[in-house]
């Protein structure tokens, strides 16, 4: 399926432009009850998204990506910390305005598309059904849902078909046609590529791009890092938290607001929770995490190393056989990069301690 300009300025024909909507978490705490346990599923997320964006929630499973998806969608209140979407504040708002932002502002798309449609109604009937649920003052601005079902790519003879006379991936395209109902400008879809083959899922990618393109922000859960790439971010759950960032297939660790930072699987390998690092600031704004136990940088115990700029080519620095583990601006963008190990020669070998710090260790 390709989407077209077309598609999108026939979904946006004589309508006021879909106005994006962005969303901020502070300290974003939230906990279930169970059995009289208090489990943890989000343990202070601190997120912003901008209008118009689109960024996918990655992180093994039980990391929280589903639970912070209904926070945002006003399904699960949070238990501490703050989130907004829009000007809507999650935690202070009432069962009316959280059921108005859900029928005006946000669209939700649930996990399984088939919980989201009704089964004897055809694909156009689906849509229809959920523009029921539009304020009279905004009604006229309500699209045909034939527009809406070609913005994702399901036109002529599909529109008249049940959801179990669609395959898979049009059924999913569907459920992101329902969500879109009441021109929303923020999407929410959980899992929304999952079980699908790779055709039907590069056209519900396609379909979201195409969402993206009309206004809309879109945010998605979803397992697939492959399906991350292809979004304009990845913001990676752990344990709660967020634990990076991705940018154009580049991952990033982010800086808590506690100051604390994720380091990645590989890195906790020999690096475990509780190893004592020499943290090595350096004058080009970055800094070494170095185990205590292991060498000091050659250029002197306590000073600062010389600043390597390209971490992968061979320098007097590397040449000792100290791999600069974290390079990337510390400062302004609070950012740090995870580089590849590198070893004396500057080539990349691998990722055990000894390569990382040095041969002769
Ligand atoms: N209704 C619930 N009652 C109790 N605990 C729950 C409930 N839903 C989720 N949890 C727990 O909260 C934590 C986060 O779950 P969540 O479903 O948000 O993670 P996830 O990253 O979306 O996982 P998956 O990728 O497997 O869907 C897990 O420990 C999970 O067991």
């Amino acid at each position: 399926m390709s989407l077209t300009m077309t598609d999108m300025s026939v979904a946006g024909a004589a309508r006021p432009p879909i106005r994006g909507i962005g969303l901020t978490c502070r300290g974003l705490v939230s906990i279930y009850k169970l059995e009289g346990y208090d489990v943890v599923a989000l343990a202070g997320v601190d997120l912003d998204i901008e209008p118009g964006e689109s960024v996918a929630l990655l992180g093994p499973s039980g990391s929280g990506k589903s639970t912070l998806l209904s926070v945002l969608a006003g399904l699960l209140r949070p238990s501490a910390g703050r989130a907004t979407v829009g000007e809507l504040d999650l935690a202070k708002a009432t069962e009316v305005e959280l059921h108005r932002m859900r029928a005006t502002d946000v669209g939700v798309v649930l996990q399984g598309a088939s919980r989201n449609l009704l089964p004897y109604l055809s694909a156009e009937q689906n849509v229809r059904f959920a523009q029921r649920g539009v304020p009279a003052e905004r009604r006229r601005d309500s699209p045909p849902p034939r527009e809406i079902l070609s913005l994702v790519g399901l036109t002529r003879g599909r529109v008249r078909l049940r959801p179990s006379g669609l395959a898979p991936g049009e059924r999913q395209r569907l459920a992101i046609a329902v969500a879109l109902a009441n021109r929303p400008g923020l999407l929410l879809a959980d899992e929304p590529t999952s079980q699908l083959d790779l055709q039907a899922r590069d056209e519900v990618i396609g379909a979201l791009e195409s969402v993206r393109r009309s206004g809309t922000t879109v945010v998605i859960v979803t397992h697939d890092p492959d399906v991350g790439g292809r979004m304009g971010r990845t913001v990676t759950i752990r344990d709660g938290r967020v634990g990076a960032e991705g940018h154009r297939g580049e991952e990033f660790a982010r800086v808590a607001r506690d100051g604390s930072v994720h380091l990645p699987a590989e890195v906790l390998d020999y690096m475990p929770p509780g190893t004592l690092l020499r943290i090595v600031p350096r004058t080009d704004g970055t800094a070494w995490l170095v185990p205590a136990n292991g060498p000091m940088p050659a250029s002197g115990h306590g000073s600062v190393p010389a600043p390597v700029t390209d971490p992968m080519a061979p320098t007097s620095n590397n040449q000792t056989g100290i791999s600069p583990l974290w390079t990337g601006p510390t400062a302004g963008s609070g950012a740090a990069r995870i580089d590849k190990p590198i070893v004396g020669d500057g080539v990349h070998r691998g990722r055990t301690p000894a390569e990382y710090f040095g041969e002769g260790r």
